[in-house]
């Protein structure tokens, strides 16, 4: 069992949600963490933090996460929570075509100025609400295709697809990441500053 073999092959992974606002980012990690919808959940203030464990193949990845605010005004804090982080999701809804424009801005940021073995998922979130549908499923899987990104579309009011964003994830993080953690370590939360370039790639 998972829980008497986790202390050799425990992986930490930082992980940062994006997005408009309201697309359902808090959604997705309150049903993926606690297993709870709210028809009426608030918007985020900065940043929320959550921890949730994944066993995945013969490894435990334990999720640190970290719901940023969507609203336009916490734009700039978003650099704090994706610099350093393995692994993004960016979440847009699949009935407001300006949240998809949104993830795509959010795309091109992270191409640029994150950590470029970072793995990123696209989600479309709220697929319950199909009548409503703006985007359509090929247009975003081509765009994910395109880009190098998981695409997945979901629905945290009914729950399809939600944990299996995280197990995708867990899934494609490199077991060991040799040129930045040599053997034995173990990746840790670091502040921002600073962190990015100290970190990265030659
Ligand atoms: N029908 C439906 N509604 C959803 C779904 N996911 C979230 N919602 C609703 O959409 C609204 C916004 O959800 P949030 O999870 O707060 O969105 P957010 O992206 O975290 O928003 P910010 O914190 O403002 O960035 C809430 O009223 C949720 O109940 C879904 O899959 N289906």
């Amino acid at each position: 069992m998972a829980a008497t073999t986790i202390a050799h092959n425990t992986h930490n992974a930082k992980l940062v949600l994006l997005g408009d606002m309201g697309a359902g980012k808090s959604s997705l990690v309150l049903r993926f963490v606690k297993g709870q919808f709210h028809e009426f959940q608030e918007s985020t203030i900065g940043a929320a933090f959550f921890s949730q464990t994944l066993a995945v193949n013969d490894a435990t990845v334990k999720f640190e996460i970290w719901d940023t605010a969507g609203q336009e005004r916490y734009h700039s804090l978003a650099p704090m929570y994706y610099r350093g982080a393995a692994a993004a999701i960016i979440v847009y809804d699949i009935t407001n075509a300006e949240s998809y424009a949104r993830a795509k801005k959010w795309v091109q940021e992270l191409q640029k100025q994150g950590n470029p073995n970072m793995v990123m998922a696209l989600a479309g979130n709220k697929t319950d609400l199909e009548d409503k549908r703006k985007v359509t499923t090929e247009e975003a899987r081509a765009y994910a295709g395109e880009n190098g990104l998981f695409f997945i579309e979901t629905s945290a009011k009914t729950s399809v697809n939600v944990n299996d964003i995280f197990y995708e994830i867990a899934k494609r993080l490199p077991r060991a990441q040799p040129a930045q953690n040599p053997a034995g370590m173990v990746l840790v939360d670091r502040p921002a500053e600073g962190s990015q370039a100290a970190s990265c790639c030659s």
